[in-house]
């Protein structure tokens, strides 16, 4: 199936790089949100962020007008969805909201279309029951910042067809991003899964007294080329997000192992989610400069109980 038009709702961190990377690649993109403001925003954003990357080098400016040329903000979603042939969901990560939003999708798109969410935890079929059409219905995963990172999860639920994974595949390729499939259904999909479990040994290991943030992190770097410790990256993307994450992974599944660690309870609670407030695994200068904290304040919470 071809896609020429693609619905991108949500006009967030995601949703907003997503519309962009589809224009950039010669389809026509319409960005969806609820709130005005949050388009006007996106379109300064993107406007700003693409003309760096020309001053840098990165793209033409002719590419970049041009791209900017297919791609369209509007508040209407029936309007915008009449014409997808491909619908990237990247609204708030509310159950809810989702399924209300592909119910709506469903009944303004064109049968054809295929309906997909960016959602990082929220399986398709979840939502897909909310539609007259589960077989056109995945999870079509970008990481952040979408405009850079490669990869693209697509992940297949239980009445996904196989041509509209096949038309996912090749959109993802069309996108110049490298598709991986996921043939069944699991929360969290590959590289997360593979990211949390990293992050959970760090904090076992810390809590067990065996080695440092600061060790951990060097090891991470310096054994393994990764770019950055678990420690860091935690601190940099927010202590919170794996928080809320692993609880609602908990409130699902019921499995202990799925539960916040203790020491990363104790931060939340402190609200010491990492450098956005200064302290987190780490203490932050306004500079940004890390500085280690003692074991006893990390991990306190821990040997009292
Ligand atoms: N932030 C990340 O690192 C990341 C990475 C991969 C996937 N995701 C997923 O992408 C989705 C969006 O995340 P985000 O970080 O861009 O969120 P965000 O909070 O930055 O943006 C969400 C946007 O959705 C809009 N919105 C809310 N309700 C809406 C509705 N009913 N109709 C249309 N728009 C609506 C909001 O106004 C907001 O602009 C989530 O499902 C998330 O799980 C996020």
């Amino acid at each position: 199936m071809s896609v020429n038009h693609v619905l991108v709702v949500g006009a967030g961190a995601m949703g907003s790089q997503i519309g962009m990377v589809c224009a950039l690649a010669g389809l026509t993109a319409t960005i969806t949100d609820i709130a005005e403001p949050s388009l006007a925003r996106t379109h300064a954003d993107l406007r700003s962020r693409l003309a760096r990357d020309v001053d840098k080098g990165r793209r033409t400016a002719s590419d970049v007008e041009t791209a900017f040329g297919r791609l369209s903000f509007t508040t209407d979603l029936t309007a915008a969805a009449a014409t997808a042939d491909y619908v990237i969901e990247a609204a708030v990560e509310k159950l809810d909201i989702k399924r209300t939003l592909f119910a709506e999708l469903d009944n303004a798109a064109p049968p054809h279309a295929i309906l997909a969410t960016n959602s990082s935890s929220i399986v398709s079929s979840r939502i897909a029951d909310a539609t007259g059409r589960p077989d056109r219905v995945c999870n079509l995963h970008f990481f952040n910042p979408a405009l850079v990172m490669k990869c693209v999860e697509i992940v297949r639920g239980p009445d996904t067809s196989d041509v509209t994974v096949a038309t996912s595949v090749a959109l993802a390729d069309r996108l110049g991003k490298v598709p991986v499939v996921l043939q069944r259904e699991i929360p969290g999909f590959v590289a997360n899964r593979i990211l949390g479990a990293v992050r959970d040994e760090a904090i076992f290991l810390l809590e067990n007294g065996v080695a440092s943030v600061t060790d951990i992190d060097t090891a991470c770097r310096t054994a393994l080329g990764y770019p950055m410790g678990p420690f860091e990256l935690m601190d940099l993307t927010g202590i919170d997000i794996g928080y809320l994450t692993k609880q609602d992974r908990f409130a699902q599944s019921g499995d202990p192992r799925d539960r916040p660690s203790r020491s990363v309870t104790a931060l939340v609670e402190r609200g010491e989610l990492g450098r956005k407030t200064g302290k987190g695994w780490y203490t932050y200068d306004h500079a940004g400069t890390r500085t280690p904290r003692p074991a006893t304040e990390l991990i306190t919470e821990v040997s009292e109980q």
